[in-house]
C-alpha cells in the first residue's frame, strides 16, 4: 500500500465559505460539550483539546499526551491521536461553517512517534464543500507550531439535520447543552444553519 494518498479533495469542491457568524481569528473556542472525550472538562482521562480560530479557514488545537493516552509504554495510542484529529477537524467544521455535521471518513498518517508529555500542535483546515460533503485536513506538529509533522489527517464530514442527534443520541443531554449555550456569552443567541 502506498504512503501517498490520492488527490485531495477527491471530488470537485466549492471553496469553503466561513459562516458570517463564525468566530474571528484569535478567538478561543472553549469546550463545546463538558462530556466530550475530545475537549470536555468532565472527562478526566479525555484529551482536553484547546482550540483557537486561525487565519484562512483554520483552527489551531493543542493536545498534550498524558499517561492516560498510552498505547506502547511512553507513547501515545494511535487511536487516541486519531480522536484528537477528529475533534480538531470537527471543531473547524462546526465553528467555521456552523453546520451540524458528523465524521463520515477519517484517514490518519502517523509519521513519527508521539511520546507521553509531548504536545501536538494541530492545524485543521477547511478544504472545500460539495453539497452536504465537507472536506477537511490537518497536520499535527510535535511540541511547537513549527515542529516536525508527527501526524496528518484527512476527513470527510457529512452535514446532517439536528434530528441526527436527537434521534440517535440523548435528547435530554441535548436540551441541557442548548440551555448551557444560551447562558454562554459567546454562543448566546446563535442559531446554526441547518440546510446547505
Ligand atoms: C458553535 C458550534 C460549535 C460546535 C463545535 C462542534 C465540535 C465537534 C467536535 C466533535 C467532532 C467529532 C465528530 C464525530 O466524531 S461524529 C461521530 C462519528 N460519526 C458518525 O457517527 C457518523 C455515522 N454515519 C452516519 O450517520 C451516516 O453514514 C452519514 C450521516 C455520515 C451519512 O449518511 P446519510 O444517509 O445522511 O448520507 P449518505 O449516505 O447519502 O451520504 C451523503 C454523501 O456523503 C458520502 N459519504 C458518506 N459517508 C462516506 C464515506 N465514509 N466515504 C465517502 N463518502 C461518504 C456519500 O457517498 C454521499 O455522497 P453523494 O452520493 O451525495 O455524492
Amino acid at each position: 500500500m502506498s504512503r501517498v494518498s490520492g488527490p485531495w479533495p477527491p471530488v470537485d469542491v466549492e471553496p469553503p465559505a466561513a459562516h458570517p457568524k463564525a468566530p474571528a481569528p484569535g478567538t478561543d473556542l472553549g469546550v463545546h460539550y463538558d462530556e466530550c472525550f475530545g475537549c470536555g472538562d468532565d472527562v478526566e482521562a479525555g484529551l482536553h483539546l484547546r482550540s483557537t480560530v486561525g487565519e484562512g479557514n483554520t483552527v489551531h488545537s493543542k493536545f498534550t499526551v498524558t499517561p492516560a493516552h498510552q498505547g506502547a509504554p511512553g507513547l501515545a495510542h494511535g487511536g487516541l491521536l486519531a480522536c484528537a484529529f477528529d475533534e480538531a477537524l470537527g471543531s473547524a467544521v462546526g465553528n467555521l461553517l456552523r453546520r451540524p455535521a458528523v465524521t463520515g471518513k477519517l484517514e490518519t498518517d502517523f509519521r513519527r512517534p508521539v511520546p507521553v508529555g509531548s504536545t501536538l500542535y494541530i492545524e485543521a483546515r477547511l478544504d472545500g464543500t460539495a453539497g452536504r460533503k465537507i472536506y477537511v485536513s490537518a497536520d499535527g506538529r510535535l511540541d511547537a507550531a513549527d515542529g516536525p509533522i508527527a501526524v496528518s489527517a484527512r476527513g470527510l464530514f457529512v452535514q446532517v439535520g439536528f434530528e441526527h442527534f436527537s434521534t440517535h443520541g440523548d435528547p435530554q443531554a441535548l436540551d441541557k447543552l442548548a440551555e448551557a449555550n444560551r447562558k454562554n456569552e459567546r454562543t448566546r443567541g446563535d442559531e446554526w444553519e441547518i440546510n446547505p
